[in-house]
């Protein structure tokens, strides 16, 4: 059970984590942001080589940055399911029993029918209500985490780790792109960076002590 859990979230953080960090040195706004949360959400009092595991709730932007970052680039981006009894699809398409099925997660993130005309914009803004809390986005629009009986069980924990290790990171240090590179997926099973990520790495001056 223990390796079942750290097999299954080891590729998809570490994907998710080199997609989010090349998103936020490339945006810098979001970047901006991401800073000012955690400076405003986090105890002045402790050492910010850490943020603690309640603060991590304050840490909306960063979440809604995460969501942003898995709608265009699932770890996962393709999946594909068998039909268990003949069925008529919502889409009025029929499926026959044993039927196997693929979806593209990684199309139907960058798709305008689903997420609107600005769905090409990477904008960790279209995650959160007016009020500030993140919107609840159903898991059928949404598949990173596919959606169903077999949807993923470690979902709050990658959002916990993700948000730890990016805090983390990103308060102490200022990434960069090492030169201006295209940097593109490579088709497979977990979705990677073609040629890697190159980045400069440098100690970021504290925004306040
Ligand atoms: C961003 C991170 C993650 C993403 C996008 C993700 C996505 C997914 C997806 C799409 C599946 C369904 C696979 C299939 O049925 O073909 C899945 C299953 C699963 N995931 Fe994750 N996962 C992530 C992180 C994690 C982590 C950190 C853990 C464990 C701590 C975990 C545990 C599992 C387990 C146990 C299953 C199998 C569930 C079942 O078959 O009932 N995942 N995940």
């Amino acid at each position: 059970m223990v390796f079942t859990l750290i097999a299954a979230g080891k590729d998809t953080i570490s994907s998710t984590l080199s997609w989010l960090l090349w998103l936020v040195a490339t945006h810098p706004d979001v970047e901006r942001k991401i800073l000012e949360e955690i400076e405003r959400e986090s105890d002045k009092g402790t050492s910010r080589f850490l943020i603690s595991k309640d603060e991590l709730n304050g840490l909306v932007y960063l979440h809604a940055t995460i969501y942003e970052t898995l709608r265009f680039y699932p770890p996962l981006p393709f999946e594909h399911r068998c039909a268990s009894e003949a069925d008529v699809l919502p889409t009025g398409h029929r499926v026959k029993k044993g039927m196997r099925m693929l979806f593209n997660i990684y199309s139907m993130g960058r798709m305008e029918e689903i997420w609107g005309k600005d769905c090409m914009e990477f904008k960790p803004q279209r995650w959160i209500t007016e009020e500030g809390n993140i919107i609840h986005v159903p898991s059928q629009k949404f598949m990173a985490f596919l959606t169903g009986p077999k949807t993923c069980l470690g979902k709050a924990m990658s959002f916990m780790q993700l948000k730890f290790i990016v805090s983390a990171i990103l308060w102490n240090y200022k990434l960069d792109m090492v030169e201006c590179r295209i940097v593109k997926p490579t088709p497979s099973i977990v979705l990677s960076m073609k040629d890697g990520l190159k980045m400069r790495v440098s100690k970021r001056c504290l925004v306040s002590s």
